[in-house]
């Protein structure tokens, strides 16, 4: 059984002007430990996917199956609880809009533990957690303004890992990074894929998710339209929107590339 597993999922916002139609059936599914991006361009409808999918928008018609249960149909005591158990965690662009600016960093570490409750080895696991993204003790006491934007968003990874999900949504983690924070923020997620935790990675650029993902799901106007191991969609894309985007990315063009390395695996 997978993990996440969408059905005929529609969205719909209301807006002054009418009903937009944000995600039409979209169908997709996330297994176990499976790593998979969702690309596609600005208004496609990612954010509104991830924002769908953690409870935060209700869709107006389809199945969202997260570990068994049709999270679409849950009351909002339901879906508190069910975050309350730490089951889904995100990260989100800006590592500010993760972090409360005036909680410390050990709080903000520790705030995911007091909700869960239960959990007598709180600041052990704080300062486990730090090591594992990198960071000196030191930082525990600062605020979220007086780190640097690649602290900030391993701080953001950390906060998201605490209660060891079995999914994280990561909208375009490292798209705000500068290319020394972005390799290694990418090495740590690389460490989280590989210990077995799903990652859905929702990004406008198809070349940031490819050494990642083992599939990618293409999103244009709200619809799937290619969902494929992601060496199939760089090699062969189905899809003229595909095709567009892999223009884009001018280290995925296959004229571009000398030798098999610079394929993606
Ligand atoms: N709260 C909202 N109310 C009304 N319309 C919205 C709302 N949120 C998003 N939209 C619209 O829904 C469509 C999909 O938006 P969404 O934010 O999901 O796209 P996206 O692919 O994540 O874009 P970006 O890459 O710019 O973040 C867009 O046309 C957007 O303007």
């Amino acid at each position: 059984m997978s993990l996440l597993e969408i059905s005929g999922l529609d969205v719909h916002y209301r807006r002054r002007t009418g009903r937009l139609h944000a995600l039409r059936s979209v169908s997709f599914t996330i297994g176990a430990g499976e790593t998979v991006g969702v690309i596609g361009e600005t208004g496609s409808g990612k954010s509104t996917l991830a924002r769908t999918i953690l409870g935060l928008v209700r869709p107006s018609a389809g199945r969202i199956l997260l570990d068994g249960s049709d999270v679409a149909a849950f009351s909002p005591r339901q879906w508190r609880e069910l975050r309350r158990r730490g089951v889904v965690q995100y990260v989100f662009q800006d590592p500010l809009r993760s972090l409360d600016p005036d909680l410390t960093i050990g709080d903000s570490l520790a705030e995911p533990l007091h909700i869960r409750g239960g959990v007598p080895d709180a600041g052990e696991r704080v300062r486990t957690i730090l090591a594992r993204v990198r960071l000196d003790a030191e930082l525990l006491d600062r605020l979220p303004g007086e780190l640097s934007g690649g602290q900030r968003q391993r701080v953001a990874v950390a906060r998201a890992l605490i209660t060891e999900p079995r999914l994280v949504l990561l909208d375009e983690p490292v798209s705000a990074l500068d290319s020394a924070n972005r390799v290694r923020v990418l090495e740590l997620l690389k460490e989280l894929r590989d210990a077995g935790t799903a990652l859905m990675f929702i990004s406008h650029d198809l070349g940031s998710v490819a050494g990642i993902t083992d599939r990618v799901a293409v999103l244009y106007q709200g619809e799937i339209v290619e969902d494929r191991a992601t060496r199939d969609v760089i090699n062969s894309p189905e899809h003229p929107y595909t095709r567009k985007l892999i223009r884009s990315v001018p280290t995925l063009r296959r004229e571009d590339r000398r030798t098999p390395e610079g394929i993606p695996a």
